[in-house]
């Protein structure tokens, strides 16, 4: 594995970066509400994580705000709604799809200074966020009603689909672009509002994909954003009687403490949380495809993803040579800035990320395990974690109940499919699972013993725009994306009309 390039993460590392930005006015950092730009006398730093110098402050969002926002969201939905067409709106979309994809570099570079991911990891996920609106520009006209043969004579019975309303959008900073646009997308869609707090680690990539919603078209009242460091003045988002949903996507913790102040006012609820997911090789598999499978779905953004593999298990008989094949593929990731084209690797979120994988990586070891590769943060000013490969890890350590968040890829060993499938549904996550094996009876069985929300037999790549996106179990409920994440934003009202004869 290469070394960091310290060079190339100097301190001017993100001005010279910032100042390559093809539209310099992309990099925004006040907030936007009731349709204009605001800036603050208050505001929170956000940082450039393979440096951990500061790459911008941003409006930080008080109370008042975040009412003036939902106010102003409430009183122009129905306007939005009564004035546009599933057509018409999916115009929007379309145009809003455009213009993102036009300013995909610089979108991208916002969103590598501020997260951290490769560069080429950041135009893969502009390119997947612009596909979630494209998704949703299709399916606003497709919101079908149906009509119900009705038990009473004389009486027509028949559905409509119509907006919940004002919606609250709470995201995390590993997805700055994709997790706005695979909510934001169908809201729209469906004639909502959307109040947005965008992570406050990553707040610049969603600021800038506004300025291009506006620019497309989308009435600026439709779409408000609110960045805070503020938790308290965010929860407003879940207690104010004039919002009608929130989506939220981040941790389990967090989501359950959402839902327990949305309840205050029965607001409809999507919430996407926090997973462990298992990564199952049998000895019937492909392992190069297993290798293959592991690498993209261990270390996809440095770890840091809902569906990441947190836990490999492998069947005895293959354990030693998909270690070694692992360990040869992981050899040859190269850490260092999301810029530097040679990096393969970028940095963590922060210095708490770091803390976790070390915690995790102490824990296993205590335990039993053995440093395949890596097992250290490098000693440099960003927030670096090596690649990691456990072998031997055991079902008591930390990592097989908790997510790592990180580029720890810990290896547990197993005899029997049944054991399998046992260790992996021992959690209270139920997100993502994958495993490989080339006999199509065992993809059937295993396919559907796995307590998950989405399967990848064979692949680690299961997220697409056309995929239903979602958990179960304490990983929460709601699909997003798919034919079904229209319907998240939209109510069913039945309208009767009856006595037909009088
Ligand atoms: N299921 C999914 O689709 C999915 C996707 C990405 C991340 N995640 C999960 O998210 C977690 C990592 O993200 P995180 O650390 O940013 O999670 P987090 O729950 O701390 O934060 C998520 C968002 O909630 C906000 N937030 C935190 N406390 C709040 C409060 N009291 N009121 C209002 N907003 C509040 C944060 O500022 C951020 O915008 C992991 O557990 C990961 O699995 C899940
Ligand atoms: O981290 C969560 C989202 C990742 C994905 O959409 O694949």
């Amino acid at each position: 594995m290469g070394s960091i390039d310290t060079k190339a993460s100097s301190a001017d590392y993100h001005e010279r970066a910032l100042t390559a930005l093809k539209d310099k006015s992309l990099f925004i950092s006040d907030a936007f509400i009731d349709g204009k730009w605001k800036s603050s006398d208050k505001t929170f730093p956000v940082y450039e994580p393979s440096t951990a110098t500061v790459l911008g402050k941003v409006a930080d969002c008080d109370l008042a705000d975040f009412q003036n926002a939902i106010k102003s969201a409430s009183e122009a939905q129905p306007k939005f709604f009564a004035s546009t067409t599933g057509t018409s709106r999916g115009a929007l979309l379309r145009k809003w799809y455009e213009l993102i994809i036009q300013n995909q570099d610089d979108i991208a570079t916002i969103l590598c200074l501020e997260n951290g991911k490769t560069y080429a990891e950041a135009k893969g996920e502009v390119v997947y966020a612009a596909s979630f609106i494209a998704w949703f520009a299709e399916e606003a006209t497709r919101a079908y009603g149906v009509t119900i043969p009705s038990s009473t004579p004389h009486t027509t019975l028949y559905t409509t689909r119509e907006p919940v309303g004002v919606c609250g959008i709470i995201t995390p900073w590993n997805f700055p672009a994709a997790m706005i646009t695979r909510k934001v997308g169908p809201a729209l869609a469906a004639g909502c509002s959307v109040v947005i707090k965008p992570p406050s680690e990553t707040p610049f990539t969603c600021l800038a994909l506004t300025k291009l919603a506006v620019e497309a078209g989308i009435p600026p009242a439709i779409i408000q954003v609110c960045p805070t460091k503020n938790r308290e003045a965010a929860t407003e988002l879940a207690t104010n009687p004039l919002v009608n949903k929130i989506s939220f996507t981040g941790s389990t913790g967090v989501g359950k403490m959402l839902a327990k102040l949305a309840a205050g006012t029965l607001k409809k609820l999507s919430l996407e949380l926090g997973g462990n997911a298992p990564f199952i090789v049998f000895d019937d598999a492909d392992l190069d495809l297993a290798v293959e499978g592991a690498m993209f779905c261990k270390f996809r953004c440095t770890g840091q993803t809902c569906v990441c593999a947190n836990r490999l298990y492998v069947q005895k008989g293959v354990a030693k040579e998909f270690t070694a094949k692992l360990v040869k593929k992981v050899a040859a990731l190269q850490m260092g800035p999301g810029l530097d084209t040679k990096t393969t690797q970028g940095p963590l979120v922060n210095k708490s990320a770091v803390d976790k994988v070390k915690e995790h990586v102490a824990d296993a070891l205590s335990k039993g395990a053995k440093v395949e590769f890596g097992g250290s943060a490098p000693d440099n000013s960003g927030f670096f974690f090596e690649p990691t490969v456990l072998s031997g890890v055991t079902a008591d350590a930390l990592v097989s109940k908790d997510e790592t968040f990180g580029p720890l890829a810990p290896i547990f060993e197993f005899e029997t499919e049944e054991e399998a499938i046992k260790l992996a549904n021992d959690t209270e996550f139920g997100l993502a699972g994958y495993f490989f094996s080339r006999n199509i009876g065992r993809a059937m069985r295993v396919a559907q013993r796995l307590q998950v929300g989405m399967v990848g037999v064979n692949t680690g790549k299961i997220s697409a725009a056309e995929a239903p996106f979602g958990g179960v179990k304490e990983s929460g409920y709601g699909k997003e994306g798919s034919l079904y994440g229209l319907e998240d934003y939209q109510i069913i009202k039945s309208v009767t009309i009856g006595n037909q004869d009088a």
